[in-house]
């Protein structure tokens, strides 16, 4: 099996429906087919890991008591750090790893349920938690698909039925304020650099949503310009 010590760690980001999977899909299916070996990690791994089943029954609404945003984001980031061997071995056998939601994920929507002042502080919290303490590796690029939220909802509507719930929207994604401020904050990681190098996709042109290979190719596209050595 080919070593890539130095995997490029792509993380794709975005609300709800915004396509990730779809995108993430994609990308590593240009890749491989450019002979560049790709992979997909998705977060949260519902049915991998403890934090991963606990998440599923919360946003499943099966939890007796809501969390605070600080216990979400542990159980987040407890997820994450018990995928750690997963994700170096596949950094390890890979040139490329794309992540469908990341440590980006857990800021974005963490910091969506608390006052918009207190926001930065548990977006940094976060990154310390995930990065400094748990040892998780910092992405090489996060992309953050620009889906309007109205188009996302449509999209998640459409979506295929999930391992964790047997409803349409999950307790998140029924949330339109909250799928709003997500959207804040994921423009304000990307603006200010949190969490390492951004780039922002616009899935929609002229009013249409942009076809998946052409999302791909735009992520293809953003990673090469990270990377323009390879
Ligand atoms: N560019 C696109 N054009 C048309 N349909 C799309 C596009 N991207 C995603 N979809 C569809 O929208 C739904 C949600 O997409 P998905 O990739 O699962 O979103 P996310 O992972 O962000 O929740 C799926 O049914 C998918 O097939
Ligand atoms: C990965 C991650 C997701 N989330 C949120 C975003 C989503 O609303 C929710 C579920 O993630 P997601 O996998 O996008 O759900 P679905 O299976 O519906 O596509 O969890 C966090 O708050 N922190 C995280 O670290």
């Amino acid at each position: 099996m080919p070593q890539h010590a130095s995997a490029f760690l792509l993380a794709i980001e975005g609300g709800d429906g915004a396509g990730k999977a779809t995108a993430a899909a994609g990308v590593a299916a240009q890749l491989n087919a450019a002979g560049r070996t790709a992979t997909v990690l998705s977060f949260p791994r519902y049915t991998h890991t403890l934090g991963g089943h606990v998440l599923g029954d919360y946003l499943a609404g099966r939890l007796p008591h809501t969390a605070s945003p600080r216990a979400m984001a542990t159980l987040y980031a407890l997820d994450r750090l018990e995928s750690a061997a997963v994700i170096a071995a596949a950094a390890a056998a890979h040139e490329v790893v794309v992540f469908d939601r990341y440590i980006a994920s857990n800021m974005a929507y963490q910091a969506a349920q608390v006052p918009a002042d207190d926001a930065r502080d548990l977006m940094a919290w976060i990154a310390r938690l995930e990065v400094d303490q748990f040892g998780l590796p910092v992405p090489d690029l996060s992309v953050y698909l620009d889906t309007p939220a109205d188009i996302a909802r449509t999209l998640i509507l459409q979506k295929r039925s999930r391992s964790y719930t047997d409803d349409a929207l999950d307790a998140y994604e029924a949330d339109f304020a909250l799928q709003t401020r997500v959207r804040t904050n994921y423009a304000l990681m990307a603006a200010a650099g949190l969490l390492g190098r951004w780039a922002t996709v616009p899935t929609i042109a002229a009013g249409s949503l942009r076809s998946p290979l052409e999302i791909a190719t735009m992520i293809v596209d953003r990673l090469d310009d990270a990377r323009p050595d390879r």
